[in-house]
């Protein structure tokens, strides 16, 4: 198995971006990468060529058609809430059952190749009445990148995300500090004060440099988490 979930912090944080730079990644690796967003709430028909999955789809080098978005992502949701509120809003429900085994099923057929996972929203995100996305990866068993911002306040989210994560059994392999435009925190400091409570976790920092991601920090990131 040669998979990997993407989480965050929270919302708007770069999952997709980074999600998306692994996939490029690891393609000019030679790597036949699958990436999955099965999850997506905002995602509206006049705005989707600029969703998640079409961002995903894009990094696979694939055409962001009806049918691949639906491939990528089969729960999509229009109002841009938390997944379990925008399923209420349409009279719909997540089955987690069946989310589960769609990853279960993606995880298997893709054997050895890389599969990327982006979750929704950050690590404790409702699904449905009684589950997080917290459940959904310990039932995946997956390991974990966690994607955390540099805002004044991240070093506390970072390490209570990454304790819920452990205390959920899950393998985080690495901790990504995806640069917040307008932050007001010294980026490399707050990586190392992070790293230095993170444990035997790898804190990674990405600089906002523009629409691709350092190739470098890609290439040390994928082998962090050992996809
Ligand atoms: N390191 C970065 N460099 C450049 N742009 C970035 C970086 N990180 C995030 N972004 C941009 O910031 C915005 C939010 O990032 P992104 O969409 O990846 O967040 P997300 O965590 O996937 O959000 P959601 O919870 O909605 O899925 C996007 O426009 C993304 O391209
Ligand atoms: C709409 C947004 N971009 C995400 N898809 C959903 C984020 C849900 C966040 C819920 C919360 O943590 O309060
Ligand atoms: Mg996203």
């Amino acid at each position: 198995m040669s998979a990997l979930f993407i989480t965050a912090t929270g919302t708007e944080i770069g999952k997709t971006f980074i999600t998306a730079a692994l996939a490029r990644h690891l393609r000019g690796q030679g790597r036949a990468v699958r990436a999955l967003k099965p999850v997506v709430s905002g995602f509206d028909d006049s705005t989707k060529g600029d969703s998640d999955p079409a961002v995903l789809l894009r990094a696979l080098d694939r055409k962001t058609t009806d049918a691949a978005l639906a491939e990528i992502a089969p729960w999509r949701f229009v109002p841009p809430l938390s997944p379990d509120m925008a399923a209420r809003r349409e009279g719909r429900a997540i089955d987690f059952a069946a989310l589960v085994a769609h990853g279960r099923a993606a995880i298997a057929a893709a054997g050895d190749d890389p599969l990327l996972v982006e979750g929704v929203g950050g690590a404790m995100v409702p699904l449905t009445g009684r589950e997080t996305v917290l459940d959904w990866m310990a039932a995946l068993g997956v390991p974990v990148l966690l994607v955390a911002g540099s805002y004044l306040g991240t070093i506390s989210h970072t390490l209570t995300t990454l304790a819920v994560l452990r205390g959920a059994g899950l393998d985080v392999r690495a901790i990504v500090l995806s640069e917040t435009p307008g932050s007001t925190v010294p980026l490399e400091e707050t990586r190392e004060t992070i790293g230095r409570f993170a444990g035997a976790v790898p804190v990674f920092a990405l600089e906002r440099r523009g629409p691709e991601a350092d190739p470098a920090a890609m290439a040390a990131i994928a082998a962090a988490a050992r996809i």
